[in-house]
Parts: C-alpha cells; structure tokens; sequence
C-alpha cells in the first residue's frame, strides 16, 4: 500500500469535528477505497480548550492555521474556517503555492475567488476540490465532473439552501408568517443568529455561482447573479399558490441564453407537478439538463455535519487515488467570460398578488395598464369582501419580458386603489 495521505484541518467547528470522526469511525474502509490510509497529522481552530466529543490524541495543535499551509509534514489542508476573504483565503492560496492539494466548504471564497483559486491549483499541479460547498452531502460537482461530463447542460436549478426551504415549508404547513417562523428556526438552532446570508438569497447564489461555472465552463461570476431572498413572501401568497397548482421555493437557476449566462436566486412559483415542489424542510435538491442524459435530479442533505464530512471525504478520497481533473471540469484558463444576461431580458410568466380598494373599476385600472405593456393576462381571482376595504387581487400572466413586467407592477403600484406593495414572484415551468 501507498504511504499515508497525511492531512491538516482547519477549522473544528461543526464541519471540522464532522470530518475528524467521519476518519476516526471509517479509517478502515477509507484506507481501502483510497489505496493508502487517509492520517489525520495536524488540526487549528481558534480554541484549544473547546470540548469537541473528537479524539485529537496523536494530532498536533497549530495555533496558527497559516503553519498548515507550509508544514512539511502534510499533503493536504481542509479549509473549514468560512468567509470570503481573511484568514481562509490567505490559507488556501498559501497552501497551494507550497504545493498542498487543498479540499474546502466554504462557498463564499470559491464564488469570489473561484475563478482565480482554480488557476493556482493547476498551475501548481495540485487539486482544489469543494464538493461540500454546494448541496453539502449531494455529490454534485462529482456528478457535473464525472457522470454527466459527455453533456452540454442547457439548464440547471435548484433548492440550494436549506434554512429557505425549512422556512417555506414551516410557513406552509402551519400559515404562520416569515418572522415568527424565522425566529422559531433560530431558536431551533436550524437558523444562524444573522441570518441575512441564508434568507437573502446570498448563500444560494454563492452556491449557484460555483455550480454555474463547474457546469458551463465559464468563469465563477457571483456578482453576475441576479438575487432575491424570501423576506417578503408571506403565508397569503404561500395558499395562493397552492390553490393555483404551485409551490413557492427559492431555487437558484442557470442556463445560456442569447445574452449570455442567466443566473438567478429568488422565490420562484414551481408546479405542483415538479418533482422538485416536494423537496420539503432542510432538504436541498440539484437538477441538470444535458443534451444527452436528459433531466437528471439529486436530492439530499445540503448541510450539517455528517452530510458536509461525507462530502469533505469523498474529496479526500479523490485527493489519495490522485484525481486528475480540474476543479471547474475543464482548465482554469481555458473557462470563459461569458456576457451576464440582464434580468430584463428573462422571458418567463408571473404571479402578481395586490392588495387594493374593492370598488368599481379597479381592476380595469389595473388590466389598462397590463394592457398598455402587452402583457396577457392569464388567470384573475378576487376572495371575499374585508372589514377595512382591502382585498387581495391575484393575477397570473402568460410568457413576457421582465422588463415590461417591471414596467407595469411600478405603475400599478402608484394606482390610488392599490393599498401595499404589490407581490411580484416568477413562475418557473420545467
Ligand atoms: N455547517 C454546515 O452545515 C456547512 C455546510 C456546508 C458548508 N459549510 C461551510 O463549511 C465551513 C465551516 O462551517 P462550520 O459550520 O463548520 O463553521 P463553524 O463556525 O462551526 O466552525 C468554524 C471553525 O473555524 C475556526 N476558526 C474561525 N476563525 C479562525 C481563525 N482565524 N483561525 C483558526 N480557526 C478559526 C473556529 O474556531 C471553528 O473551529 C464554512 O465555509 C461553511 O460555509 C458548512
Ligand atoms: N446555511 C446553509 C447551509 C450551509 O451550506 C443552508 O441553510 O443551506
Ligand atoms: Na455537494
């Protein structure tokens, strides 16, 4: 057998002491399918005296993780501190230029520096793999790279964080609003105390910028991400939905378009019909359209400590056979810049729900208006008579430009009959 893989991990947090059991309980098998054993050398987090429920007897303490980086004794560094920039990107840049190979979680530095990180990777003749940093326990990127590598995705899209799902699906099953049920996650634990990056949007989209760039060859572009988060989707809109044959779920989406790579994270109408209207709670959920496969769909845990190890280790495990492959499927160089197709640019049909004065000739007002864009209307449905005069006015629409629907909804917003801001969410066919 090969000598040992010999590791240093960064970070002990929930992913970190994730992967040092997962090497602990399966050292065995591991060393197996890996054709050489897979020893953990040398760990750093910030704490020494934390209790972790891990066994670090044998392992070596860095106090600082940069030593990793460059300690002569390892072949490869987990980045599992998180962020962007700071202390994780210095460690992994470092790590790579003294010729580690390097496995990391953290999607916010591949959708920034992705790009750029891939390059120094194969400059250096080492790997950079991040399965954990998208869907977590689905091995996706593997998929992308390996099973589904003879095709030309056209399309992807998917249930990308698993906060917003959980959220969704709790406001559904109870009727109760975004903020009593966001504060119920965070009490729950399943919620960070700032949450902003989950129901924002932000961490799907980092995590769609990284599969866009793994799927369609081109350079990771978070910033050409159009994003939306779930705030303003309210349980009113979540039964709307459901009685017009949908679901709400934030999906992240991408596919090439005549004005280049269309990537957007936002509440999205999905029929009922749509396998993926039914990944419910925590439960994350990829599906890509090849030319030759057809539609493929992964489902499973996007997150927590046993799906994100299994990922991290399946990395390592390629790390030890020497996988020979770029991190993005075809060579940093070589991925390209592709034009960001505007948000105006997307074709697709809406839902539009308003709250408005129930009087005569509201809905003419509001019909003149779609009317003036060309914009067809394709289903209109009113419900009961309120107390304080207001009642909310759902509409679908056919096929039309972003733009003309954006066009429309600020006139209609400023029509006197019309109470709120109006609730705009796209309808996604598949
Ligand atoms: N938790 C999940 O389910 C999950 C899933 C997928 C990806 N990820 C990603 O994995 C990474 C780690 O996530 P986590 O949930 O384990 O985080 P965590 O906060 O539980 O752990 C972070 C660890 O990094 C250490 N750390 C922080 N700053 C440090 C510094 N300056 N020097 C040394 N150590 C430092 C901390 O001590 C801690 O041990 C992140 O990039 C995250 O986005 C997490
Ligand atoms: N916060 C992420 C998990 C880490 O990727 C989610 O809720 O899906
Ligand atoms: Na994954």
């Amino acid at each position: 057998m090969k000598p040992p893989l010999r590791i240093g991990i960064a970070g002990l947090g929930t992913v970190g002491a994730g992967v040092v059991k997962l090497l602990a309980e399966h050292g065995r098998l591991l060393s197996l399918r890996g054709g050489r054993p897979l020893k953990l050398v040398a760990v750093s987090a910030r704490s020494k005296a934390k209790k972790r429920d891990i066994d670090l007897r044998g392992v070596r303490w860095e106090k600082d993780p940069l030593a990793l980086a460059e300690a002569s004794d390892l072949d490869v560094v987990i980045e599992l501190i998180g962020g962007s920039g700071g202390i994780a990107r210095q460690l992994v840049r470092k790590a790579l230029a003294s010729g580690k190979h390097v496995v990391t979680a953290n999607k916010a530095l591949l959708a920034m520096h992705g790009t750029e990180l891939a390059e120094l990777s194969e400059k250096k003749g080492r790997i950079l793999a991040f399965e954990a940093a998208v869907a977590g326990g689905i091995p996706i990127i593997k998929a992308l790279r390996e099973g589904l590598v003879g095709n030309k995705v056209s399309r992807l899209y998917g249930i990308l964080n698993g906060t917003c799902n959980y959220i969704l699906t709790t406001m559904r099953e109870t009727g109760r609003d975004f903020d009593v049920v966001l504060a119920e996650a965070q009490a729950a634990g399943y919620a960070e105390a700032d949450p902003s990056f989950d129901v924002d949007g932000i961490d799907a989209a980092h995590k769609l910028a990284v599969l866009t760039g793994a799927a369609f060859g081109c350079q990771v572009n978070f910033e050409g991400v159009h994003v939306e988060g779930i705030r303003r989707v309210t349980s009113m809109d979540i039964q709307f939905a459901e009685e017009l044959g949908y679901r709400i779920k934030l999906l992240g989406l991408a596919r090439e378009t005549r004005y280049g790579i269309e990537q957007r994270v936002h509440p999205c109408m999905v029929p009922l019909e749509a396998p993926i209207a039914h990944i419910e709670g925590v439960f994350n959920a990829v599906v890509v359209e090849g030319d030759f496969v057809g539609t493929t769909m992964f489902q499973g845990r996007g997150a927590g400590q046993g799906p994100t190890a299994s990922a991290v280790v399946a990395d390592l495990v390629d790390v030890a056979r020497g996988r020979d492959m770029p991190a993005f499927v075809v060579p940093a160089a070589q991925l390209a810049a592709k034009k960001v197709a505007p948000i105006g640019r997307h074709v697709g049909a809406y839902y539009m729900r308003l709250m408005v004065q129930d009087r005569p000739g509201v809905i003419a007002a509001i019909s003149g208006v779609l009317a003036k864009e060309r914009i067809s209307v394709e289903s209109m449905l009113q419900r009961g008579r309120s107390q304080s005069g207001e009642v909310p006015v759902v509409l679908t629409t056919h096929e039309t430009e972003e733009a003309a629907m954006q066009r429309a909804v600020a006139r209609i917003a400023k029509l006197r009959a019309v109470a709120a801001e109006p609730c705009l969410i796209r309808i996604e066919t598949f």
